[in-house]
């Protein structure tokens, strides 16, 4: 691989080198969620801020852990987990917003991924389109348990991935409104629960590495109950899922104590 950083060892778009990060990164699309994660953490400050790229780091539970912002999209998300993982990060949490498809999926709900609909062009770059995006067992569950202790409303299943975040608000627009409207109708049909933008990204790209990867949302709201004339609260504090994913974590964290502490 070309060294654009000439030896130094800092990432090219990270701007971070190994020791900067922890195992364990918490990845939200918005720099400016960045700090509030962070808040979460023990003596967390930032180690870099580059582009859409924003690194703070500090401590969970005796554990270094990471907070890194991926941009909007698979392209910088893939970057992102690229370089977090040249610096020795391995387990990642992508802690995103996401609009509702399935009719219960309402505005202030959190949405956990099982899976991800690959209807973007990056994880095309890294596995043949048969290749499942799926996320990791472990996160899965870290996340689930994480919802459920902090009784926070919680929905678990598969999400769909785009590139276009106006093919999914206004299909009828795009020269492609007949593919988008047809897809969009099989997403409702199967149950999907939202709709966001990196996550099938995220998995892929977690495969090729061999990471774990997944992801958990706030829900802003729900453009299939607003059609039918349903109630569709809007909301845009993300406090709570950012708090699913810091015990998400800490579940991530005992969870693989417990089995080093079996293994010796
Ligand atoms: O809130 P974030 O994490 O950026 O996630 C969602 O919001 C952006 C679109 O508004 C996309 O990145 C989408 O995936
Ligand atoms: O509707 C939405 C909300 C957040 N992110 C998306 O990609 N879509």
């Amino acid at each position: 691989m070309s060294d654009y950083m000439n030896g130094t060892g800092i990432q090219y778009h990270l701007h971070i080198q190994k020791g900067d990060v922890g195992r364990y990164v918490i990845l939200p699309g918005d720099p400016k969620r960045v700090p509030l994660i962070a808040k979460y953490l023990e003596d967390a400050h930032q180690i870099a801020d580059s582009r859409e790229f924003v690194t703070y780091t500090g401590f969970l539970d005796g554990q270094k852990v990471s907070v890194t912002s991926t941009g909007i999209g698979g392209p910088s998300a893939s970057i992102a987990m690229e370089e977090l993982f040249a610096c020795g990060a391995d387990t990642f949490i992508r802690m995103g917003t996401c609009g509702g498809i399935a009719l219960p999926v309402m505005g202030g709900d959190v949405v956990i991924a099982t899976g991800a609909i690959r209807m973007e062009g990056t994880s095309r770059e890294y596995a043949p389109i048969e290749f499942p995006a799926v996320a990791h067992f472990d996160v899965v569950t870290a996340l689930a348990k994480a919802a459920k202790e902090l009784g926070k409303k919680h929905h678990i299943g598969v999400v769909q991935c785009k590139d276009s975040f106006y093919g999914q608000h206004s299909p009828s627009i795009m020269p492609v409104s007949y593919e988008l409207e047809n897809k969009w109708e099989a997403w409702k049909r199967l149950g999907v629960l939202a709709s966001e933008m990196e996550s099938a990204a995220m998995f892929v790209v977690a495969a090729r590495l061999g990471a774990r990867c997944g992801s958990e949302f706030f829900v802003v709201g729900n453009q299939e109950r607003e059609l039918l004339g349903m109630d569709n609260p809007k909301l845009h504090d993300t406090e709570d899922a950012i708090k699913v994913a810091i015990q998400g974590i800490r579940n991530l964290i005992a969870m693989d104590t417990a089995t080093e502490v079996s293994a010796n």
